[in-house]
């Protein structure tokens, strides 16, 4: 993306945003309450349009694009929303199913094969299946909700918040999940965190949003000697030390 200018009113939220995520990596957007990432993440997907200047998703302007070649690339991404975001009245196998009758990419008895696969997957038991989302516990609706952004097998993952409500051992089991995904299916992953044990453990580049801006956007450890107040408190107060600690394998 480049040069990205987002307002909601007279709320100036992003003023000149450049960001470039290559395939394969493990991008994620740290900011403060209400610095933008969320809305930075809508606007890579096209949910959103910013004010001014340009995104390219897979090297094309996907707001340009017309029906067909939208829905195209649309298959090329999954999302996983915070809060799972699971279709209440359906039980897990039609939420998982649901991109595929969508995009009408695979018959009955393939979905039905695809949905015991991408069960299977995110590490849920084929009797999961009939479940409605008010059985499941929280890690559980991450993971039906992870089996669903997976299901047209796309290159690129956005997660926003993805340990969020998990408590630290579902936390760090998810996070493994996601980890081993991603570098089975060879995904490119964006994730907006405010959770440094998620961030230590799989972000290969973080990028810091702050006065409107990407403040930083370098390797966990070079972020971690950029001198920002905001920077300092999140990655060297007691909760970012202590993570960091963990993800070093100190006691
Ligand atoms: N649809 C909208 N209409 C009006 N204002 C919006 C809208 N979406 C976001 N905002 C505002 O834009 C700013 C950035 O919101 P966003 O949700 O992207 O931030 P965030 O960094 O993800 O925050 P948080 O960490 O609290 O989730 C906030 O001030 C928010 O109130």
């Amino acid at each position: 993306m480049r040069g990205i200018v987002t307002r909601f009113g007279s709320n100036l939220v992003h003023d000149g945003i450049d960001l470039a995520i290559a395939a394969g990596e493990i991008v994620a957007l740290v900011g403060g309450s209400g610095s933008g990432k969320t809305t930075l993440l809508r606007h890579i997907i096209g949910l959103t349009r910013p004010a001014a200047g340009s995104v390219a998703l897979f090297g094309e302007d996907l707001l340009a694009a017309d029906g067909a070649r939208r829905a195209a690339l649309q298959r090329r991404f999954g999302v996983l929303f915070q809060q799972g975001a699971l279709f209440s009245a359906f039980n897990v196998a039609d939420n998982i199913a649901f991109p595929l009758r969508e995009s009408r990419v695979a018959n009955a008895a393939e979905i039905r094969d695809l949905v015991a696969l991408k069960l299977a997957m995110v590490e849920l038991e084929p009797e999961h299946a009939l479940l409605m989302p008010a059985e499941l516990s929280g890690g559980m609706v991450k993971r039906v909700a992870l089996a669903r952004a997976l299901a047209l097998e796309p290159e690129l993952l956005l997660l926003d918040e993805p340990t969020a409500g998990l408590d630290p051992d579902r936390s760090a089991a998810f996070v493994q999940l996601i980890r081993t995904l991603q570098r089975r299916l060879g995904l490119t992953v964006v994730l907006v965190t405010h959770d440094v044990d998620t961030l230590a453990a799989l972000a290969t580049r973080v990028a810091v949003l702050g006065e409107r801006r990407i403040l930083s956007y370098a390797s966990l450890q070079d972020t971690l000697a950029v001198e920002h107040p905001f920077i300092r408190r999140f990655f060297h107060g007691e909760h970012g030390r202590r993570a960091l600690a963990r993800a070093n394998g100190e006691p």
